[in-house]
């Protein structure tokens, strides 16, 4: 426990907060292969006190244990003694909580994400245009248009990491890399989950659109 940062309630309600959203996506089958991670902000944000929970690395994100989840800092260090070891994605959580300020980041792999990141990934940028779900992003133009960045997939997390800064477009709550998973995030749990979600869906009509054109 690090009280300094946050309290032990704080700490247990942002552990519930991601069994929660775990055990919605996982129903979906949005974590094959121990795939994804999942992340929530601990307490309020403030820059010199910024601590997150995250889950742990190679787990089995359908079932549950207590070692699902652990506490990080502002640079992905954990903030109490442990042996569980945080996502090896952690550093692109700590970029796109730093840029954002945002509450939560989710990121899964999914086949539709998958294949609409190597479609697009040319171009740096999968083209989403006039359909409704785009206003879960808060978009309201009629016939709006979004672009979504796809970064790529190395191997070496900081070098993706060091990426984000530079294509991150604050309209649009996530980012894909290539051939790999999106990374969507919102103010708070409730929004990540329905960034998600629009995400994924308009993938999915991205990729079936395009199988019908001629
Ligand atoms: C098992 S393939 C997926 C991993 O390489 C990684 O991309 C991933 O999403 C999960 O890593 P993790 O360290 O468990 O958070
Ligand atoms: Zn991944």
């Amino acid at each position: 426990m690090n009280e300094t940062i946050y309290t032990l309630e704080q700490r247990q309600d942002a552990f519930a907060r991601l069994k929660d959203i775990k055990t919605e996506l996982a129903a979906r089958g949005w974590f094959p292969a121990t795939s994804g991670n999942l992340s929530v902000r601990v307490g309020d944000f403030a820059p010199d006190r910024f601590a997150f929970a995250i889950t742990s690395s190679g787990k089995d994100k359908s079932k549950h244990s207590p070692e699902d989840y652990l506490i990080v800092d502002g640079q992905g260090r954990p903030t109490e003694p442990t042996k569980l070891k945080p996502s090896a994605e952690t550093l692109i959580h700590c970029e796109i909580y730093r840029l954002t300020g945002c509450g939560a980041v989710f990121h899964v792999h999914t086949v539709f994400n998958n294949i609409v990141s190597e479609l697009y990934a040319d171009r740096g940028s999968v083209p989403i245009e006039r359909v409704e779900l785009i206003k879960a992003f808060n978009i309201w133009d009629e016939d709006a248009s979004i672009e979504v960045p796809v970064l790529p997939n190395y191997a070496d997390i900081p070098k993706i990491a060091a990426l984000v800064e530079g294509r991150l477009n604050p309209a649009v709550p996530g980012i894909v890399l290539r051939n790999h998973g999106i990374y969507a995030w919102g103010a708070n749990v409730f929004e990540a989950k329905r960034h998600l979600e629009a995400f994924e869906f308009l993938f999915e009509y991205v990729y079936r659109w395009k199988m019908i054109q001629k």
